[in-house]
């Protein structure tokens, strides 16, 4: 039987290539699609394709009560995402979070309510498969290189900050090792803000400005030597798809929250 897939955001940038993707999977059927503007048009046709006699719904819980689910998939804003999750966690399904604007304390709240409901949650600020290698590649450089901050790159509109990519890799590196200014912060002379902010133990600088999508960036600074790792999105949404229908097929096994796709691809960081 097809796994039955609920998408929040169905008619955003990235939504419609959800959409299409799980049209196109032999093993993945749309149940569900939201997003309020389009609320009560054709699935389908709203994400520019044949349609699909399903209606979209104006909330996650009436696309959730309106059919069977197995899976909610939330791609909408990051002031929507939280209650959408633990809506679906209420209603008993578990969830994949693409959204950005959530934080380690967020994340601790979802877990709770996985781990309750005893459902999975998967959520990565970057569902592509070569942003979770910078991931992995950064992480792993984290256990070796002490002095390290990250620059995260996004366009002028974007509401959140840090991204959700660059807001995951400052925690978890933080948690790995916090980056610890070489001249105290408090101490600095001239404006503090212009040293970043720390997020989580890890520094993060971030830039907004026209042509970017997003990019994310980690510098590891040795004397004598320096390492950057970088990641550059493109301006289409269908590197997301992917991770994250690969996220869809493996959270139904999961209970509570992973955060980060390099576990699902890579597995545990080696210690
Ligand atoms: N983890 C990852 O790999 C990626 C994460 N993202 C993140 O996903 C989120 C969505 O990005 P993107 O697809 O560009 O977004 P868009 O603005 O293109 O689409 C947002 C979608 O969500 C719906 N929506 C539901 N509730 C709200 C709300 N309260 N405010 C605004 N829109 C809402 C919109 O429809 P309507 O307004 O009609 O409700 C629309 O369908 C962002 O946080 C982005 O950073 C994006 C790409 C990859
Ligand atoms: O807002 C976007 O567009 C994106 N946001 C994600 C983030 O916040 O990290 C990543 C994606 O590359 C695009």
């Amino acid at each position: 039987m097809s796994l039955r897939i609920c998408i929040g955001g169905a008619t955003g940038w990235t939504g419609k290539a959800l959409v299409a993707g799980v049209v196109a999977a032999p093993d993945l059927a749309l149940a569900g699609a939201v997003a309020r503007k389009a609320a009560g048009a054709d699935a389908g046709t709203v994400a520019g394709l044949e349609p699909l006699g399903l209606a979209v719904a104006g909330d996650v819980a009436a696309a959730l009560k309106a059919e069977p689910t197995d899976v909610y998939i939330d791609y909408t804003h990051p002031s929507a995402v939280k209650a959408n999750v633990l809506t679906a966690l209420a209603l008993g399904v578990p969830a994949v979070v693409g959204t950005s604007g959530l934080g380690a304390e967020d994340y601790a709240e979802i877990a709770n309510a996985a781990e309750r409901q005893g459902l999975g949650v998967v959520a990565s600020g970057n569902f592509s498969i070569t942003a979770s290698l910078l991931t992995r590649f950064s992480l792993l450089a984290a256990q070796h290189v002490a002095d390290y901050e990250i620059i995260d790159y996004a366009k002028a509109s974007k509401p959140d900050v840090p991204s959700g990519t660059a807001r995951e890799l400052a925690e978890r590196m933080g948690a790995i090792q916090k980056s610890v200014p070489g001249h105290p912060i408090d101490e600095i002379i001239g404006p503090k803000e212009t040293r970043g902010a720390d997020v989580g133990g890890g520094r993060v600088h971030a830039v907004r400005l026209p042509s970017y999508v997003l990019a994310v960036e980690t510098i590891f600074g040795k004397e004598g030597e320096r390492l950057t790792i970088r990641h550059d999105a493109g301006t289409s949404a269908g590197p997301y798809v992917a991770g994250t229908l690969l996220a869809a097929r493996r959270v139904v096994a999961l209970k509570g929250l992973v955060r980060g796709l390099d576990n699902l691809l890579f597995g545990p960081l080696p210690q």
